[in-house]
């Protein structure tokens, strides 16, 4: 981890410290801002270009599009033209993969992830990460790609927590990090386009501390 600034190592241990105490964290601050800058140029990009697809929900060719519960467009960054801020959102996502493992023990092997983009009015129903028929998703990664992004703009993400619901505006810089199979969560429409990328630490099929 030395080749990483002190900040982005102390940012990965308070998201390692939150998950074990309540399966979820929110940094506001977590990447270099430039880092996110161009992430949010590249899906920006992606999304005029009509390089984005609809999402759909549920898994593989099982997988349906159903605008009113999930509306965003997406693409996986491994199938998106190599780009060196992709490389280097690859390269944090792999440290912090490696913080979670060294404190909580949870055995991530590999970490999946895509641009997503919401047009305005756009959302996604309240839903667990975790697919009913595999335990492989183990830690959701939310990363927020919008500068200037105003309190009235909506979009927010709603997480369902025991003490209630809380709301994360999805302000540039902004990682939420929680639980695959323990946090409901749901994204509220918004006014203006809503660039992020989501992305989830998997467990190996064969990893012995799968339940
Ligand atoms: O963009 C967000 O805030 C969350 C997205 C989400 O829940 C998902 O893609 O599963
Ligand atoms: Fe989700």
């Amino acid at each position: 981890m030395s080749e990483f600034p002190a900040v982005l190592t102390d940012g990965f241990t308070a998201v390692a410290e939150d998950l074990a105490v309540r399966g979820w964290s929110v940094q506001e601050q977590l990447l270099p801002v430039e880092l996110t800058a161009s992430l949010e140029q590249l899906c920006r990009q992606l999304w005029r270009s009509d390089d984005l697809s609809p999402a759909a929900i549920g898994r593989g060719a099982e997988g349906q599009v159903v605008p009113e519960i999930r509306g965003d467009y997406t693409r996986w960054l491994d199938d998106c033209p190599p780009h060196p801020a992709s490389e280097d959102f690859l390269g944090l996502m792999d440290s912090l993969r490696a913080v979670l493992n060294r404190s909580l023990f949870l055995g991530l092997d590999t970490f999946e992830t895509h641009f997503a983009l919401y047009p305005p009015g756009a959302g996604y129903r309240k839903h667990l990460d975790r697919f009913q028929d595999s335990p492989l998703r183990s830690v959701s990664v939310v990363t927020y790609l919008n500068r200037n992004w105003q309190p009235g703009d909506g979009g927010e993400l709603r997480l369902h927590l025991d003490e209630g619901a809380r709301d994360v505006a999805p302000r540039a810089g902004t990682v939420v990090v929680f639980l695959s199979d323990r946090i409901l969560h749901e994204v509220l429409p918004a006014k203006r386009e809503r660039a992020s990328l989501t992305g989830w630490f998997r467990r190996r099929p064969d990893n012995p501390l799968l339940r």
